[in-house]
């Protein structure tokens, strides 16, 4: 009986070029079917071909399904740029970021969600970030979801219905030491029937805090995740359960003289994984 050969080290390098040359090829053909997506997703009219509740779910199993010696971190930041570029190239977009409180960690999360094909376009703040993605065709604004006060209402500014609302929160995958963990909201033009509703979030305006507020709003699955002056007045951000009917988010902001409250976007549920390093 002859003995099985050693591996060699250019056994293994075959090895690797085979299975390089199959993922390529795997990519290509993922690829092939962009033009019958566009088509059947009819791009061309809603001119965006976003669709965040499938991204939060495709990267959810993603890493429920990860493991070996491969870092998430990788596993994660191959998927993303897969994804985000497939839909650039059913609808290019920009990716418009708000640096204010400094450059380095958008950058890292831009180019981490979404690559370096997507162009980065940096702004002074959340509200002209805001805006750009209000005067663009089909652009994506992300900002950091813990703004100070100088940052101003900017949640406003997502009021009415052509008015952009937010898509998602980032990263869709937390844990501690994400490589770009810094938490962001994604903004977008209204997205319609391709928005998730898993959280929705409210723009409410009332006449002063009241402590029985936060106790009434966590009644119905809901908190207020930022807030500042305005005017005489106090304007909220309300994150409530997608489950919860907004009259009862509503009348639960009442006893502190609720004056208005308009939806202002949803995301994905959040979904944490334990540290992986
Ligand atoms: C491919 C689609 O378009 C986009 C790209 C995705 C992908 O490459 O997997 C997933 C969701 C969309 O944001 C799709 O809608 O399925």
């Amino acid at each position: 009986m002859t003995e099985a050969a050693p591996t060699t080290l250019a056994d293994l390098r075959a090895e690797i070029d085979r299975i390089d040359s199959e993922m390529h090829a795997l990519l290509m053909e993922r690829s092939s079917i962009i033009e019958t997506l566009i088509a059947i997703k009819n791009t061309q009219v809603s001119g965006s071909a976003f669709r965040p509740g499938r991204e939060a779910d495709m990267m959810k199993r993603l890493a429920l399904r990860h493991k070996g010696l491969l870092p998430l971190d990788t596993i994660e930041g191959i998927w993303r740029i897969i994804i985000a570029t497939f839909t650039y190239v059913q609808a290019n977009y920009s990716v418009h970021a708000d640096v204010s409180g400094g450059d380095a960690a958008m950058r890292d999360s831009a180019r981490f969600h979404f690559g370096f094909t997507v162009p980065f376009v940096t702004h002074e703040d959340a509200r002209a970030v805001i805006k750009a993605v209000a005067d663009s065709a089909g652009d994506l604004g992300i900002f950091r979801m813990d703004q100070g006060a100088s940052a101003g209402i900017w949640w406003r500014d997502l009021i009415g219905s052509d008015a952009p609302k937010i898509i998602a929160r980032l990263p869709f995958i937390e844990r501690p030491d994400h490589p770009a963990g810094t938490p962001v909201y994604c903004v977008a033009k209204p997205l319609a029937d391709a928005a998730v509703r898993e959280i929705v979030l409210y723009a409410a305006r009332v006449e002063r805090w009241s402590e029985v507020l936060r106790s009434g709003l966590a009644q119905h699955l809901a908190e207020v995740s930022a807030s500042a002056a305005d005017g005489s007045h106090l304007s909220l951000l309300v994150a409530a359960s997608g489950e919860v009917d907004q009259s009862a988010i509503r009348k639960a902001l009442e006893p502190a003289g609720l004056s208005d409250f308009s939806e202002i976007g949803s995301h994905a549920a959040r979904f944490a994984v334990k540290s992986v390093r």
